[in-house]
């Protein structure tokens, strides 16, 4: 589903190498934590499945794409297939909750008869249904943090990209929130979730790859927790 091959990521002006040679490969229906310390490379790893950023070398592969060849429209198109979760979740102001999930439905192209059930089963997997007319200001940073879990998950994405998802929260609502993506991963998502959480890994035993100063240093198919 995703493949990296040979991938150095070079941020030109701090001449920083965030990646460094990165091969990996995560099978459609698989779930991924991603692990290692801060800096390590994460967060450029998830953009580079985005297209948010280009590989200094080497290539990434999207369904046995190469997404180097995207253009235009078709970089758009590519961003449908994924449902992303990052830590500034950038949800629109001036809309609602509920406002937030139709839009993101209107962009994907989602029939109109489906936005009321779509919605309804969005918020309630994240258990913030009651929440539907408040604006972002009026959540808290863990309800903010749902509803873009929310807004990721109304388009029935086949692939889950989340960086740092339980960051902000609570353990008790950290965990509701890897529910969240268990259940998705059960429905057949393949899942790529970038963490801290000791927890998290322990909770759901999966593939954990760890990454050290832009290298991938340990890739265990049994969640081995020891390596967060
Ligand atoms: N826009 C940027 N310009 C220059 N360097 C950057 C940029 N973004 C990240 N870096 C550098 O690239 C390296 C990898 O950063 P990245 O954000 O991918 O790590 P991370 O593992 O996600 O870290 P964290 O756990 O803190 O989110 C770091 O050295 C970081 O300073």
């Amino acid at each position: 589903m995703v493949h990296f091959h040979r991938v150095t990521l070079e941020y030109r002006r701090t001449q920083t190498k965030a990646l460094y040679d990165l091969n990996l490969e995560i099978r459609k229906g698989e779930f991924v934590f991603l692990v290692g310390q801060s800096g390590a490379g994460k967060s450029s790893l998830l953009n580079l499945i985005l297209k948010r950023l280009e590989p200094t070398s080497g290539a990434v592969y999207f369904a046995g794409e190469n997404l180097k060849a995207l253009r235009g429209d078709r970089i758009a198109l590519h961003r449908r297939r994924i449902g992303a979760v990052f830590q500034d979740h950038r949800l629109l102001r001036e809309k609602n909750v509920e406002e937030n999930l139709l839009f993101a439905l209107r962009v994907l192209g989602v029939p109109k008869n489906e936005w009321e059930t779509r919605v309804t089963r969005a918020l309630r997997q994240v258990g913030i249904v009651h929440k539907k007319r408040s604006y972002p200001e009026e959540l808290s940073v863990g309800e903010a943090q749902r509803v873009a879990i929310a807004r990721a998950l109304v388009g029935e994405p086949p692939v889950l990209l989340a960086d740092e998802p339980t960051g902000n929260l609570d353990p008790a609502n950290a965990l509701g929130v890897l529910e969240i993506f268990k259940s998705a991963h059960a429905r057949g998502a393949t899942v790529l979730m970038a963490t801290h959480s000791r927890d998290l890994v322990e909770a759901y035993p999966q593939r954990v790859v760890l990454l050290k100063a832009g290298q991938l240093v340990r890739d265990e198919r049994e969640g081995k927790y020891s390596l967060v």
